[in-house]
Protein backbone atom coordinates (compact mmCIF):
# COMPACT_ATOMS: atom_id res chain seq x y z
CA UNK A 1 0.00 0.00 0.00
CA UNK A 2 1.64 3.43 -1.03
CA UNK A 3 2.49 5.64 1.82
CA UNK A 4 1.14 9.36 1.33
CA UNK A 5 3.54 11.46 3.70
CA UNK A 6 1.68 14.42 5.34
CA UNK A 7 0.17 16.79 3.25
CA UNK A 8 2.36 19.87 4.91
CA UNK A 9 5.70 17.40 4.24
CA UNK A 10 4.34 17.10 0.50
CA UNK A 11 3.36 20.65 -0.11
CA UNK A 12 7.20 21.36 1.37
CA UNK A 13 8.75 19.08 -0.61
CA UNK A 14 7.23 20.26 -3.43
CA UNK A 15 8.79 23.13 -5.83
CA UNK A 16 6.42 25.48 -6.57
CA UNK A 17 6.72 27.08 -10.37
CA UNK A 18 6.75 30.93 -9.96
CA UNK A 19 3.15 32.44 -10.01
CA UNK A 20 4.34 34.96 -13.29
CA UNK A 21 4.59 31.49 -15.14
CA UNK A 22 1.16 29.89 -13.38
CA UNK A 23 -0.44 33.73 -14.58
CA UNK A 24 1.25 33.58 -18.15
CA UNK A 25 0.40 29.73 -18.85
CA UNK A 26 -3.47 31.40 -18.53
CA UNK A 27 -3.05 34.46 -20.49
CA UNK A 28 -2.16 36.79 -17.87
CA UNK A 29 0.62 39.20 -18.11
CA UNK A 30 2.77 41.40 -15.62
CA UNK A 31 0.15 44.15 -15.92
CA UNK A 32 -2.75 42.08 -15.01
CA UNK A 33 -1.48 40.96 -11.75
CA UNK A 34 -0.19 42.37 -8.32
CA UNK A 35 3.00 39.95 -7.05
CA UNK A 36 2.37 38.72 -2.88
CA UNK A 37 5.96 37.24 -3.07
CA UNK A 38 6.91 34.43 -5.57
CA UNK A 39 4.18 32.30 -5.24
CA UNK A 40 1.21 34.34 -4.50
CA UNK A 41 -0.82 37.40 -6.81
CA UNK A 42 -3.62 39.01 -7.20
CA UNK A 43 -5.85 39.41 -10.25
CA UNK A 44 -6.53 42.97 -11.22
CA UNK A 45 -10.33 43.45 -11.75
CA UNK A 46 -9.52 45.28 -15.30
CA UNK A 47 -8.73 41.37 -16.97
CA UNK A 48 -12.44 41.08 -17.02
CA UNK A 49 -12.99 44.27 -19.36
CA UNK A 50 -9.29 43.22 -21.23
CA UNK A 51 -11.07 39.45 -21.81
CA UNK A 52 -14.64 40.03 -22.40
CA UNK A 53 -14.65 38.90 -26.01
CA UNK A 54 -12.85 35.08 -24.77
CA UNK A 55 -15.38 32.48 -25.12
CA UNK A 56 -16.42 31.06 -21.66
CA UNK A 57 -15.40 28.17 -20.31
CA UNK A 58 -17.54 25.39 -18.71
CA UNK A 59 -18.03 25.57 -15.36
CA UNK A 60 -18.41 22.24 -12.85
CA UNK A 61 -19.90 22.25 -9.61
CA UNK A 62 -18.26 20.07 -6.62
CA UNK A 63 -20.81 19.16 -4.49
CA UNK A 64 -21.15 16.26 -1.78
CA UNK A 65 -23.04 14.26 0.19
CA UNK A 66 -24.04 14.73 3.62
CA UNK A 67 -20.56 14.39 5.28
CA UNK A 68 -19.26 13.25 8.51
CA UNK A 69 -17.58 15.86 11.24
CA UNK A 70 -14.04 15.28 8.84
CA UNK A 71 -15.36 16.35 5.56
CA UNK A 72 -15.41 13.57 2.44
CA UNK A 73 -12.77 15.76 0.27
CA UNK A 74 -14.63 18.05 -1.76
CA UNK A 75 -11.65 20.36 -1.70
CA UNK A 76 -8.87 17.23 -2.51
CA UNK A 77 -11.83 16.34 -5.34
CA UNK A 78 -11.91 19.75 -6.70
CA UNK A 79 -8.14 19.85 -6.88
CA UNK A 80 -8.01 16.36 -7.55
CA UNK A 81 -10.03 16.41 -11.03
CA UNK A 82 -8.39 19.74 -11.85
CA UNK A 83 -5.35 17.90 -11.85
CA UNK A 84 -6.72 14.95 -14.09
CA UNK A 85 -8.53 17.46 -16.12
CA UNK A 86 -4.69 18.97 -16.49
CA UNK A 87 -3.84 15.40 -17.40
CA UNK A 88 -5.66 14.77 -20.21
CA UNK A 89 -4.67 18.46 -21.68
CA UNK A 90 -7.43 20.44 -20.54
CA UNK A 91 -6.88 24.36 -19.98
CA UNK A 92 -8.82 24.14 -16.49
CA UNK A 93 -8.61 26.10 -13.34
CA UNK A 94 -10.20 25.89 -10.32
CA UNK A 95 -11.86 28.59 -7.70
CA UNK A 96 -11.55 27.92 -4.18
CA UNK A 97 -12.45 29.44 -0.85
CA UNK A 98 -9.73 30.55 1.57
CA UNK A 99 -9.43 28.83 4.84
CA UNK A 100 -10.10 30.61 7.45
CA UNK A 101 -8.10 29.86 10.30
CA UNK A 102 -11.12 28.96 12.93
CA UNK A 103 -11.15 25.60 11.60
CA UNK A 104 -7.17 25.38 10.46
CA UNK A 105 -6.40 26.02 14.48
CA UNK A 106 -9.57 24.44 15.86
CA UNK A 107 -10.82 20.84 14.66
CA UNK A 108 -11.35 20.08 10.73
CA UNK A 109 -7.50 21.49 9.79
CA UNK A 110 -7.21 23.44 6.43
CA UNK A 111 -9.09 23.45 3.31
CA UNK A 112 -6.11 23.59 0.32
CA UNK A 113 -6.96 20.11 -0.52
CA UNK A 114 -4.93 17.02 0.60
CA UNK A 115 -2.46 14.36 -0.20
CA UNK A 116 -1.25 14.68 -3.97
CA UNK A 117 -3.95 16.77 -4.13
CA UNK A 118 -3.85 20.59 -3.15
CA UNK A 119 -2.84 23.85 -4.15
CA UNK A 120 0.37 25.76 -2.56
CA UNK A 121 1.41 27.41 -0.63
CA UNK A 122 -0.56 25.49 2.03
CA UNK A 123 1.19 27.23 4.86
CA UNK A 124 0.44 30.67 3.41
CA UNK A 125 -2.96 30.20 2.35
CA UNK A 126 -3.75 28.26 5.69
CA UNK A 127 -2.83 31.29 7.55
CA UNK A 128 -2.79 34.61 6.17
CA UNK A 129 -2.89 34.14 2.50
CA UNK A 130 -3.18 37.67 0.84
CA UNK A 131 -4.78 39.80 4.24
CA UNK A 132 -8.43 39.14 2.91
CA UNK A 133 -9.88 37.80 5.68
CA UNK A 134 -8.51 40.71 8.29
CA UNK A 135 -9.21 43.37 5.44
CA UNK A 136 -12.91 41.46 5.92
CA UNK A 137 -12.49 41.41 10.25
CA UNK A 138 -11.52 44.96 9.57
CA UNK A 139 -14.31 46.61 7.63
CA UNK A 140 -16.57 45.12 9.63
CA UNK A 141 -15.60 45.79 13.32
CA UNK A 142 -15.43 49.66 12.03
CA UNK A 143 -18.85 49.42 11.24
CA UNK A 144 -19.46 47.95 14.36
CA UNK A 145 -17.86 50.35 15.91
CA UNK A 146 -19.27 53.35 14.26
CA UNK A 147 -23.03 51.80 15.04
CA UNK A 148 -21.94 52.21 19.10
CA UNK A 149 -20.39 55.80 18.64
CA UNK A 150 -23.43 57.05 16.82
CA UNK A 151 -25.78 55.49 19.57
CA UNK A 152 -23.62 57.50 22.33
CA UNK A 153 -22.97 60.44 21.02
CA UNK A 154 -26.62 61.96 20.36
CA UNK A 155 -28.02 58.89 18.51
CA UNK A 156 -28.95 61.47 15.40
CA UNK A 157 -29.87 57.86 13.60
CA UNK A 158 -32.68 57.31 16.51
CA UNK A 159 -31.36 53.87 16.32
CA UNK A 160 -32.89 51.87 19.12
CA UNK A 161 -30.05 49.65 20.52
CA UNK A 162 -31.86 47.07 21.52
CA UNK A 163 -32.66 46.16 17.40
CA UNK A 164 -28.35 46.18 16.94
CA UNK A 165 -27.78 43.05 15.15
CA UNK A 166 -24.81 43.15 13.70
CA UNK A 167 -21.36 41.70 15.48
CA UNK A 168 -17.96 42.26 15.43
CA UNK A 169 -15.98 39.28 13.97
CA UNK A 170 -12.84 37.44 14.75
CA UNK A 171 -11.12 34.76 12.25
CA UNK A 172 -10.81 32.68 15.81
CA UNK A 173 -12.98 29.97 17.27
CA UNK A 174 -13.82 31.92 20.54
CA UNK A 175 -16.83 30.45 22.29
CA UNK A 176 -16.24 33.49 25.24
CA UNK A 177 -16.77 36.04 22.54
CA UNK A 178 -20.13 34.65 21.47
CA UNK A 179 -22.54 36.65 24.06
CA UNK A 180 -20.55 39.75 25.71
CA UNK A 181 -21.61 43.26 27.38
CA UNK A 182 -19.70 46.19 25.98
CA UNK A 183 -19.49 49.56 27.10
CA UNK A 184 -19.04 48.69 30.39
CA UNK A 185 -16.18 51.20 32.59
CA UNK A 186 -18.65 54.34 32.17
CA UNK A 187 -20.31 56.81 29.95
CA UNK A 188 -17.21 58.01 28.19
CA UNK A 189 -17.16 54.28 27.16
CA UNK A 190 -20.73 53.78 25.69
CA UNK A 191 -23.97 53.03 26.55
CA UNK A 192 -23.50 49.11 28.01
CA UNK A 193 -25.06 46.48 25.27
CA UNK A 194 -25.30 43.14 24.79
CA UNK A 195 -23.78 41.70 21.90
CA UNK A 196 -21.03 39.29 20.63
CA UNK A 197 -18.87 38.44 17.86
CA UNK A 198 -19.35 36.04 14.93
CA UNK A 199 -16.42 33.93 12.82
CA UNK A 200 -15.31 36.50 10.33
CA UNK A 201 -16.18 33.71 7.54
CA UNK A 202 -19.41 34.40 8.89
CA UNK A 203 -19.47 37.85 8.49
CA UNK A 204 -21.96 39.99 5.53
CA UNK A 205 -19.22 41.82 4.55
CA UNK A 206 -17.56 38.20 3.53
CA UNK A 207 -20.63 37.11 1.76
CA UNK A 208 -20.47 40.70 -0.07
CA UNK A 209 -16.80 39.68 -1.24
CA UNK A 210 -17.95 36.47 -3.00
CA UNK A 211 -20.91 38.41 -4.46
CA UNK A 212 -19.69 41.02 -5.80
CA UNK A 213 -18.98 41.65 -9.33
CA UNK A 214 -16.99 45.14 -9.50
CA UNK A 215 -15.84 47.49 -7.00
CA UNK A 216 -18.49 49.70 -7.58
CA UNK A 217 -20.86 47.12 -6.70
CA UNK A 218 -19.20 45.95 -3.71
CA UNK A 219 -19.42 49.96 -2.08
CA UNK A 220 -23.23 49.62 -3.16
CA UNK A 221 -23.71 46.24 -1.50
CA UNK A 222 -21.50 47.47 1.76
CA UNK A 223 -24.14 50.79 1.74
CA UNK A 224 -27.11 48.32 1.95
CA UNK A 225 -26.48 46.25 5.06
CA UNK A 226 -28.70 46.87 7.44
CA UNK A 227 -27.42 47.24 10.75
CA UNK A 228 -30.32 48.27 13.42
CA UNK A 229 -34.00 49.73 13.18
CA UNK A 230 -34.77 52.99 14.46
CA UNK A 231 -37.41 53.84 17.28
CA UNK A 232 -40.23 53.95 14.78
CA UNK A 233 -38.99 50.25 12.74
CA UNK A 234 -36.92 51.93 9.87
CA UNK A 235 -34.01 49.90 8.74
CA UNK A 236 -30.14 51.94 9.66
CA UNK A 237 -27.97 51.26 6.85
CA UNK A 238 -24.13 51.30 6.79
CA UNK A 239 -24.67 54.38 4.27
CA UNK A 240 -26.91 56.40 7.00
CA UNK A 241 -23.90 55.70 9.38
CA UNK A 242 -21.38 56.86 7.07
CA UNK A 243 -19.26 53.88 7.17
CA UNK A 244 -19.58 52.63 3.63
CA UNK A 245 -17.33 54.42 1.47
CA UNK A 246 -14.68 53.82 4.94
CA UNK A 247 -15.41 49.88 4.51
CA UNK A 248 -14.66 49.78 0.50
CA UNK A 249 -10.95 51.13 1.04
CA UNK A 250 -10.57 49.06 3.64
CA UNK A 251 -11.51 46.21 1.10
CA UNK A 252 -10.51 47.72 -2.21
CA UNK A 253 -7.49 45.26 -2.56
CA UNK A 254 -8.97 42.49 -0.93
CA UNK A 255 -11.41 42.34 -4.05
CA UNK A 256 -8.84 41.32 -6.48
CA UNK A 257 -8.94 37.46 -6.68
CA UNK A 258 -5.73 35.69 -5.69
CA UNK A 259 -3.92 33.66 -7.31
CA UNK A 260 -2.02 30.64 -6.47
CA UNK A 261 -1.15 27.37 -7.79
CA UNK A 262 -2.46 23.03 -7.74
CA UNK A 263 0.79 20.38 -6.83
CA UNK A 264 0.60 19.87 -10.90
CA UNK A 265 0.58 23.30 -12.44
CA UNK A 266 -2.69 24.64 -13.35
CA UNK A 267 -3.95 28.28 -11.72
CA UNK A 268 -5.96 28.15 -8.77
CA UNK A 269 -8.19 31.65 -7.83
CA UNK A 270 -8.83 31.60 -4.25
CA UNK A 271 -11.17 33.95 -3.68
CA UNK A 272 -13.52 34.34 -0.43
CA UNK A 273 -14.41 32.34 2.25
CA UNK A 274 -17.63 31.66 3.44
CA UNK A 275 -19.29 28.50 5.02
CA UNK A 276 -21.94 26.76 3.63
CA UNK A 277 -24.27 26.08 7.16
CA UNK A 278 -23.49 29.65 8.66
CA UNK A 279 -22.97 31.65 5.55
CA UNK A 280 -23.78 30.67 1.38
CA UNK A 281 -20.23 29.04 1.33
CA UNK A 282 -18.88 29.62 -2.33
CA UNK A 283 -15.56 31.45 -3.59
CA UNK A 284 -16.72 34.51 -5.74
CA UNK A 285 -18.55 35.90 -8.39
CA UNK A 286 -15.66 37.69 -9.51
CA UNK A 287 -12.94 34.87 -9.38
CA UNK A 288 -15.30 32.38 -11.25
CA UNK A 289 -15.93 35.36 -14.21
CA UNK A 290 -12.68 35.67 -14.47
CA UNK A 291 -11.53 32.11 -14.66
CA UNK A 292 -14.37 31.35 -17.21
CA UNK A 293 -12.60 33.44 -19.42
CA UNK A 294 -9.18 32.25 -19.36
CA UNK A 295 -9.64 28.40 -19.00
CA UNK A 296 -12.13 25.92 -20.53
CA UNK A 297 -12.86 24.04 -17.86
CA UNK A 298 -13.72 25.75 -14.16
CA UNK A 299 -14.01 23.45 -11.33
CA UNK A 300 -15.28 25.19 -8.73
CA UNK A 301 -16.38 24.02 -5.16
CA UNK A 302 -19.58 24.28 -3.18
CA UNK A 303 -19.24 23.84 1.19
CA UNK A 304 -20.64 20.73 2.83
CA UNK A 305 -23.52 18.91 0.51
CA UNK A 306 -25.48 19.48 -1.84
CA UNK A 307 -28.85 20.90 0.67
CA UNK A 308 -26.04 23.61 1.70
CA UNK A 309 -23.40 24.62 -0.85
CA UNK A 310 -24.69 23.08 -4.17
CA UNK A 311 -28.31 25.16 -3.49
CA UNK A 312 -26.97 28.25 -2.26
CA UNK A 313 -24.10 28.10 -5.33
CA UNK A 314 -27.44 27.85 -7.70
CA UNK A 315 -30.19 29.90 -5.75
CA UNK A 316 -27.71 32.52 -4.59
CA UNK A 317 -24.08 32.58 -6.43
CA UNK A 318 -26.16 31.91 -10.29
CA UNK A 319 -28.97 34.02 -9.80
CA UNK A 320 -27.62 36.47 -9.09
CA UNK A 321 -24.71 36.49 -11.25
CA UNK A 322 -25.94 34.87 -14.00
CA UNK A 323 -23.45 32.03 -13.81
CA UNK A 324 -24.76 28.24 -15.24
CA UNK A 325 -23.08 24.98 -14.26
CA UNK A 326 -22.67 22.92 -17.02
CA UNK A 327 -22.30 20.06 -14.82
CA UNK A 328 -22.31 18.68 -11.06
CA UNK A 329 -20.38 16.02 -9.49
CA UNK A 330 -21.40 15.00 -6.39
CA UNK A 331 -18.50 13.79 -4.14
CA UNK A 332 -19.09 10.90 -1.93
CA UNK A 333 -17.41 8.21 0.45
CA UNK A 334 -18.07 4.50 1.49
CA UNK A 335 -17.41 5.54 5.69
CA UNK A 336 -19.67 8.61 5.36
CA UNK A 337 -22.03 6.24 3.49
CA UNK A 338 -21.85 3.87 6.19
CA UNK A 339 -22.18 5.95 8.63
CA UNK A 340 -25.22 7.28 7.33
CA UNK A 341 -26.50 3.31 7.11
CA UNK A 342 -26.50 3.26 11.27
CA UNK A 343 -22.63 2.62 11.92
CA UNK A 344 -20.09 4.51 13.66
CA UNK A 345 -20.55 8.29 15.22
CA UNK A 346 -17.49 10.31 13.86
CA UNK A 347 -16.07 12.30 16.29
CA UNK A 348 -13.45 15.05 14.63
CA UNK A 349 -9.97 14.48 16.09
CA UNK A 350 -10.99 11.25 17.20
CA UNK A 351 -9.75 7.95 15.21
CA UNK A 352 -12.31 6.44 13.00
CA UNK A 353 -14.44 4.08 14.31
CA UNK A 354 -13.08 0.67 13.25
CA UNK A 355 -16.51 -0.39 12.00
CA UNK A 356 -16.47 2.33 9.33
CA UNK A 357 -13.34 0.74 7.88
CA UNK A 358 -14.24 -2.82 7.75
CA UNK A 359 -16.55 -4.03 4.63
CA UNK A 360 -20.61 -3.77 5.68
CA UNK A 361 -22.68 -3.61 2.38
CA UNK A 362 -26.08 -4.01 4.34
CA UNK A 363 -25.18 -0.60 6.00
CA UNK A 364 -23.32 0.74 3.11
CA UNK A 365 -27.15 -0.01 1.43
CA UNK A 366 -28.82 1.54 3.87
CA UNK A 367 -26.25 4.51 4.07
CA UNK A 368 -26.68 4.89 0.00
CA UNK A 369 -30.36 6.64 0.61
CA UNK A 370 -28.64 9.72 1.24
CA UNK A 371 -26.81 9.91 -1.86
CA UNK A 372 -29.94 8.88 -3.86
CA UNK A 373 -31.36 12.13 -2.11
CA UNK A 374 -28.51 14.01 -3.13
CA UNK A 375 -28.66 12.81 -6.69
CA UNK A 376 -32.20 14.07 -6.50
CA UNK A 377 -31.87 17.37 -5.13
CA UNK A 378 -28.88 18.02 -8.05
CA UNK A 379 -31.37 16.91 -10.76
CA UNK A 380 -33.84 19.59 -10.00
CA UNK A 381 -31.61 21.99 -11.54
CA UNK A 382 -31.54 20.55 -14.76
CA UNK A 383 -27.82 20.04 -15.46
CA UNK A 384 -26.07 16.72 -15.79
CA UNK A 385 -25.01 15.25 -12.35
CA UNK A 386 -22.08 12.21 -12.00
CA UNK A 387 -21.13 10.71 -8.65
CA UNK A 388 -17.09 10.52 -7.14
CA UNK A 389 -16.07 7.95 -4.99
CA UNK A 390 -13.24 9.61 -3.08
CA UNK A 391 -11.42 6.22 -2.16
CA UNK A 392 -9.95 5.89 1.11
CA UNK A 393 -7.32 3.05 1.61
CA UNK A 394 -9.78 0.53 3.41
CA UNK A 395 -12.58 0.76 0.72
CA UNK A 396 -13.06 -2.71 -0.89
CA UNK A 397 -14.53 -2.98 -4.32
CA UNK A 398 -17.98 -4.93 -3.79
CA UNK A 399 -18.27 -1.37 -1.77
CA UNK A 400 -17.44 0.48 -4.81
CA UNK A 401 -19.54 -1.30 -6.82
CA UNK A 402 -22.22 -0.79 -4.54
CA UNK A 403 -22.24 2.64 -4.43
CA UNK A 404 -22.14 2.46 -8.31
CA UNK A 405 -25.20 0.84 -9.27
CA UNK A 406 -27.02 2.85 -6.28
CA UNK A 407 -25.83 5.81 -7.83
CA UNK A 408 -26.67 5.07 -11.52
CA UNK A 409 -30.12 3.63 -10.65
CA UNK A 410 -30.63 7.13 -9.14
CA UNK A 411 -30.16 8.99 -12.36
CA UNK A 412 -26.47 9.67 -12.20
CA UNK A 413 -24.59 10.06 -15.61
CA UNK A 414 -22.16 7.85 -14.08
CA UNK A 415 -20.05 7.24 -11.14
CA UNK A 416 -16.30 7.35 -10.88
CA UNK A 417 -14.13 5.75 -7.82
CA UNK A 418 -10.92 8.47 -7.32
CA UNK A 419 -7.78 8.16 -5.95
CA UNK A 420 -6.77 11.40 -6.13
CA UNK A 421 -5.30 11.85 -2.19
CA UNK A 422 -2.73 9.19 -2.86
CA UNK A 423 -2.10 9.75 -6.94
CA UNK A 424 -2.91 13.23 -7.82
CA UNK A 425 -4.35 14.11 -11.06
CA UNK A 426 -3.76 10.12 -12.22
CA UNK A 427 -6.58 9.24 -9.88
CA UNK A 428 -8.89 11.11 -11.43
CA UNK A 429 -8.57 10.72 -15.34
CA UNK A 430 -11.82 8.47 -16.20
CA UNK A 431 -13.76 11.16 -13.95
CA UNK A 432 -12.32 13.72 -16.23
CA UNK A 433 -13.10 12.42 -18.88
CA UNK A 434 -16.69 11.56 -18.46
CA UNK A 435 -16.98 15.22 -16.98
CA UNK A 436 -15.75 16.69 -19.98
CA UNK A 437 -18.33 14.47 -21.66
CA UNK A 438 -21.31 15.88 -18.99
CA UNK A 439 -20.51 19.41 -20.30
CA UNK A 440 -21.53 18.40 -23.89
CA UNK A 441 -24.56 17.08 -22.46
CA UNK A 442 -27.46 19.76 -22.81
CA UNK A 443 -28.08 21.25 -20.01
CA UNK A 444 -31.54 23.32 -19.06
CA UNK A 445 -30.77 25.33 -16.06
CA UNK A 446 -33.75 25.97 -13.96
CA UNK A 447 -33.47 27.59 -10.39
CA UNK A 448 -35.43 25.79 -7.41
CA UNK A 449 -37.95 28.62 -6.67
CA UNK A 450 -38.68 32.08 -8.09
CA UNK A 451 -38.07 35.67 -6.99
CA UNK A 452 -41.55 36.46 -6.74
CA UNK A 453 -42.74 34.30 -3.84
CA UNK A 454 -43.33 34.72 -0.47
CA UNK A 455 -40.32 33.97 1.96
CA UNK A 456 -42.45 31.51 3.44
CA UNK A 457 -43.14 29.87 0.11
CA UNK A 458 -39.62 29.99 -0.43
CA UNK A 459 -38.62 28.75 2.95
CA UNK A 460 -41.44 25.67 2.60
CA UNK A 461 -40.13 24.69 -0.96
CA UNK A 462 -36.49 24.34 0.49
CA UNK A 463 -37.70 22.50 3.54
CA UNK A 464 -40.00 19.87 1.31
CA UNK A 465 -37.62 19.34 -1.57
CA UNK A 466 -34.33 19.67 -0.29
CA UNK A 467 -34.69 19.19 4.01
CA UNK A 468 -37.20 16.43 2.87
CA UNK A 469 -39.77 17.34 5.62
CA UNK A 470 -42.89 17.65 5.70
CA UNK A 471 -43.55 21.19 6.48
CA UNK A 472 -42.01 24.21 8.61
CA UNK A 473 -43.17 25.85 11.78
CA UNK A 474 -42.06 29.03 12.49
CA UNK A 475 -41.20 30.79 15.88
CA UNK A 476 -43.13 34.09 17.50
CA UNK A 477 -39.63 36.00 16.75
CA UNK A 478 -39.49 34.33 13.27
CA UNK A 479 -42.83 34.68 12.17
CA UNK A 480 -43.07 38.54 13.24
CA UNK A 481 -39.65 39.72 11.61
CA UNK A 482 -40.78 37.73 8.14
CA UNK A 483 -44.24 40.08 8.19
CA UNK A 484 -41.43 43.20 9.07
CA UNK A 485 -38.98 41.85 5.74
CA UNK A 486 -42.12 41.42 3.73
CA UNK A 487 -43.31 44.78 4.81
CA UNK A 488 -39.99 46.14 3.98
CA UNK A 489 -40.37 45.13 0.57
CA UNK A 490 -37.04 42.47 1.41
CA UNK A 491 -39.63 39.57 0.20
CA UNK A 492 -37.84 38.75 -3.09
CA UNK A 493 -34.52 38.08 -1.95
CA UNK A 494 -33.59 34.38 -1.66
CA UNK A 495 -33.08 32.37 1.24
CA UNK A 496 -29.41 31.15 2.51
CA UNK A 497 -30.67 28.85 5.28
CA UNK A 498 -28.54 28.57 8.57
CA UNK A 499 -28.75 24.84 9.47
CA UNK A 500 -26.26 21.94 10.47
CA UNK A 501 -24.31 20.37 7.67
CA UNK A 502 -24.18 16.99 9.52
CA UNK A 503 -27.81 16.30 8.49
CA UNK A 504 -30.03 16.52 5.91
CA UNK A 505 -32.36 18.21 8.35
CA UNK A 506 -31.90 20.35 11.37
CA UNK A 507 -30.96 18.22 13.29
CA UNK A 508 -27.32 16.81 12.86
CA UNK A 509 -28.43 13.43 14.95
CA UNK A 510 -30.91 12.72 11.84
CA UNK A 511 -28.71 10.62 9.25
CA UNK A 512 -29.44 8.67 6.18
CA UNK A 513 -32.59 10.60 4.37
CA UNK A 514 -34.41 12.03 7.38
CA UNK A 515 -38.11 11.88 6.63
CA UNK A 516 -41.44 12.40 8.61
CA UNK A 517 -40.39 15.35 10.49
CA UNK A 518 -41.26 19.36 10.90
CA UNK A 519 -38.26 21.64 9.96
CA UNK A 520 -38.01 24.72 12.46
CA UNK A 521 -37.32 28.45 11.79
CA UNK A 522 -36.28 30.06 15.05
CA UNK A 523 -35.36 33.36 13.54
CA UNK A 524 -34.34 34.98 10.22
CA UNK A 525 -32.21 38.11 9.65
CA UNK A 526 -31.94 40.02 6.42
CA UNK A 527 -28.32 40.36 5.05
CA UNK A 528 -29.49 42.98 2.31
CA UNK A 529 -26.25 43.81 0.98
CA UNK A 530 -25.28 40.43 0.03
CA UNK A 531 -28.66 40.23 -1.07
CA UNK A 532 -30.18 37.29 0.82
CA UNK A 533 -32.89 36.09 4.06
CA UNK A 534 -30.83 33.99 6.25
CA UNK A 535 -33.28 31.75 8.51
CA UNK A 536 -31.81 30.00 11.58
CA UNK A 537 -33.09 26.49 11.65
CA UNK A 538 -32.11 24.65 14.81
CA UNK A 539 -29.39 25.83 17.14
CA UNK A 540 -26.59 27.42 14.70
CA UNK A 541 -23.58 28.92 16.20
CA UNK A 542 -22.46 31.51 14.25
CA UNK A 543 -19.12 31.52 16.47
CA UNK A 544 -17.62 27.82 16.95
CA UNK A 545 -15.52 27.10 19.61
CA UNK A 546 -11.84 24.93 20.40
CA UNK A 547 -12.21 21.62 21.17
CA UNK A 548 -9.70 20.04 24.40
CA UNK A 549 -7.54 18.83 22.03
CA UNK A 550 -7.52 21.92 19.04
CA UNK A 551 -5.44 21.25 16.13
CA UNK A 552 -3.06 24.47 17.33
CA UNK A 553 -1.36 22.43 19.85
CA UNK A 554 0.46 20.57 16.99
CA UNK A 555 1.52 23.24 15.05
CA UNK A 556 5.35 25.10 15.90
CA UNK A 557 8.26 25.77 13.94
CA UNK A 558 11.22 22.98 13.97
CA UNK A 559 15.11 24.36 14.41
CA UNK A 560 15.42 25.70 11.26
CA UNK A 561 12.38 27.97 11.74
CA UNK A 562 9.93 26.01 9.58
CA UNK A 563 6.50 25.30 10.10
CA UNK A 564 5.77 21.81 11.52
CA UNK A 565 2.15 20.19 12.82
CA UNK A 566 -0.04 22.35 9.91
CA UNK A 567 -1.49 19.00 8.99
N1 LIG B 1 -9.15 9.80 -0.12
C1 LIG B 1 -8.65 10.35 0.99
N2 LIG B 1 -7.79 9.65 1.77
C2 LIG B 1 -7.29 10.19 2.91
N3 LIG B 1 -7.58 11.44 3.35
C3 LIG B 1 -8.43 12.18 2.59
C4 LIG B 1 -8.99 11.69 1.39
N4 LIG B 1 -9.81 12.66 0.88
C5 LIG B 1 -9.74 13.70 1.73
N5 LIG B 1 -8.90 13.43 2.74
C6 LIG B 1 -8.61 14.32 3.88
O1 LIG B 1 -9.84 14.53 4.55
C7 LIG B 1 -9.92 15.88 5.02
C8 LIG B 1 -11.15 16.56 4.40
O2 LIG B 1 -10.93 16.71 3.00
P1 LIG B 1 -11.50 18.01 2.28
O3 LIG B 1 -11.22 17.88 0.83
O4 LIG B 1 -11.06 19.25 2.98
O5 LIG B 1 -13.07 17.80 2.54
P2 LIG B 1 -14.29 18.81 2.30
O6 LIG B 1 -13.83 19.88 1.38
O7 LIG B 1 -15.37 17.97 1.74
O8 LIG B 1 -14.62 19.32 3.68
C9 LIG B 1 -8.61 16.55 4.60
O9 LIG B 1 -7.68 16.46 5.67
C10 LIG B 1 -8.12 15.69 3.45
O10 LIG B 1 -6.72 15.75 3.30
O1 LIG C 1 -18.33 25.43 3.90
C1 LIG C 1 -17.79 24.34 4.07
O2 LIG C 1 -16.84 23.87 3.21
P1 LIG C 1 -16.24 22.38 3.26
O3 LIG C 1 -17.41 21.46 2.98
O4 LIG C 1 -15.21 22.37 2.17
O5 LIG C 1 -15.69 22.20 4.64
MG1 LIG D 1 -13.67 21.84 1.25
Amino acid sequence: MKVVPSDLEIAQAHKMTPITEIAAKIGLGEDDIDLYGKYKAKINLDVLRKFKDHPMGKLIDITAITPTPLGEGKTVTTIGLTQGLGKIGKKVITTLRQPSMGPVFGIKGGAAGGGYSQVVPMEDINIHFTGDIHAVEAANNLLAAMIDTSILLGNPLNIDPMTVMWNRVLDTNDRALRDIVIGLGGKENGYPRQTGFDMAVASEVMAILALADSLQDLRLRLGKIVVAYTYDGKPVTAEDLKAAGAMTVIMKEAIKPNLVQTLEGQACIMHAGPFANIAHGQSSVLGDKIALRLADYVVTESGFGSDLGMEKFMDIKCRQSGLRPSCVVITCTIRALKMHGGLGNVVAGRPLPEELTKENLPALERGCANLVHHIKVASYYGVPVVVSINRFTPDTDPEVALVREKAMEAGALGAYPITVWADGGEGAVELAEAVVAACEKPSDFQLLYPDNIGIKEKIETLAKKVYNADGVIYEPLAERKIKQFEELGLGRLPICMAKTHLSISHDPGMKGRPGNYIFPIRDIRASVGAGFLYPLAGAMRTMPGLGSRPAAHHVDIDEYGRTKGLF
